[in-house]
């Protein structure tokens, strides 16, 4: 069987560790594309040189021509700007909008049967646009963040209580913003509710609330560290493992931003919601019940990415 196509748009910070990841993971042969013509190269044959030492197959090749992307089984994009200090994600809007005007053509042209993981910021917003400006099929087209969000939230939870990462799951739904929506009660320790283990004595509300705050700030709080750019090792993780759910036909339950078509109420807006991930793309929307607080917790956050949308729309009339 002929290995799978990995097309990474943006070959800045996130790209070149989805790139090594893709690599290391054996996902497939892997182009990673940029304007800034000699990054994508230069990347490409510098992990290609890891290979023979951590013995992974892959073949890797940077390019600056859509061309290269021809085929590919999945793109994930990540061309664009990301955030220092004091700016906010939706302040990346109007740059990040003509970016995904340009790589939505060329996914159009030359991978219209890819399975697109778009992570460019604003992140519902970008993947709404990316998705109108490609033409391809909505199911075939999903943001990354909630499952960045989600691991961000398992650390904090794991480290509250001292037990592994792995005993902790975690939905952080709505938009990838401030407005984000962590959600106690469908996040657990080894299945108990966090809402529970607050009842249980393991921690108080007050905490609980404390770590849900750093969650919905996790993205600033490393661009804080960072200084000249945002988060890129855990956000590449996460996209790759919602490629390698696509191309293994895995079925993983994660939190994406998947078009949504009426259900919570939502439609034709790019949110994070539970899906089923597969072969068929986004095979599955979860609909999850919301008590009232949660409810209106996420319609705020669905509030904040229609503003963004409607911006966008203002920019690029087409959208509409
Ligand atoms: N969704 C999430 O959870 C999440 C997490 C982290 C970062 N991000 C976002 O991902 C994006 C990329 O982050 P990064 O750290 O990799 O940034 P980066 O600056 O390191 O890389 C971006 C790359 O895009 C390239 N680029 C710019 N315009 C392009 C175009 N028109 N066509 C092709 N390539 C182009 C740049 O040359 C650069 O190499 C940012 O918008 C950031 O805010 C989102
Ligand atoms: O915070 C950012 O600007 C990048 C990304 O959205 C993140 O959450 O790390």
């Amino acid at each position: 069987m002929a290995r799978k196509k990995i097309a990474l748009i943006g070959s800045g910070m996130i790209g070149g560790t989805l790139a090594h990841l893709a690599g290391l993971k054996e996902l497939g042969d892997i182009v990673l594309f940029d304007i800034a013509d000699g990054i994508p190269q230069g990347k490409g044959l510098d992990i290609a040189q890891s290979s023979p030492v951590d013995g992974f197959n892959a073949k890797l090749t940077g390019a600056s021509d859509y061309a290269a992307i021809e085929g590919a089984d999945v793109c994930i994009v990540t061309a664009g700007v990301a955030r220092k200090p004091g700016m906010s994600r939706d302040d990346l809007l109007g740059i990040n909008l003509k970016v995904m005007e340009q790589v939505g053509a060329g996914i159009k042209k030359y991978a219209p049967n890819a399975f697109v993981i778009c992570i460019t910021n604003p992140l519902d917003a970008m993947v709404w646009a990316l998705q109108k400006f490609s033409g391809l099929p909505k199911n075939m087209v999903v943001g990354m963040a909630g499952v960045l969000d989600s691991a961000r939230f398992r650390l904090f939870i794991a480290e509250e209580f001292n037990v592994s990462v792995q005993d902790v799951t975690a939905f952080v739904l709505g938009g990838h913003g401030d407005t984000m929506v962590p959600l106690a009660r469908y996040s657990t320790v080894a299945g108990i509710p966090l809402t529970d283990l607050v009842k249980m004595g393991w921690t108080t509300q007050e905490r609980l609330e404390q770590i849900i705050q750093r969650t919905r700030d996790g993205g600033a709080e490393i661009v804080g560290l960072l200084k000249t750019g945002s988060a890129y090792y855990a956000p590449a993780a996460s996209a790759i493992e919602m490629a390698e759910s696509y191309l293994k036909d895995k079925k993983r339950v994660l939190p994406v931003a998947a078009h949504l078509t009426g259900q919570y109420g939502v439609k034709d807006m790019y949110v994070g919601v539970p899906t089923v991930i597969g072969a068929g793309g986004v095979e599955r929307v979860i609909e999850v019940e919301f008590n009232k607080d949660e409810e209106a917790a996420f319609q705020k956050s669905v509030g904040a990415v229609a503003g963004l949308c409607e911006a966008c729309i203002n920019i690029a009339p087409a959208l509409k």
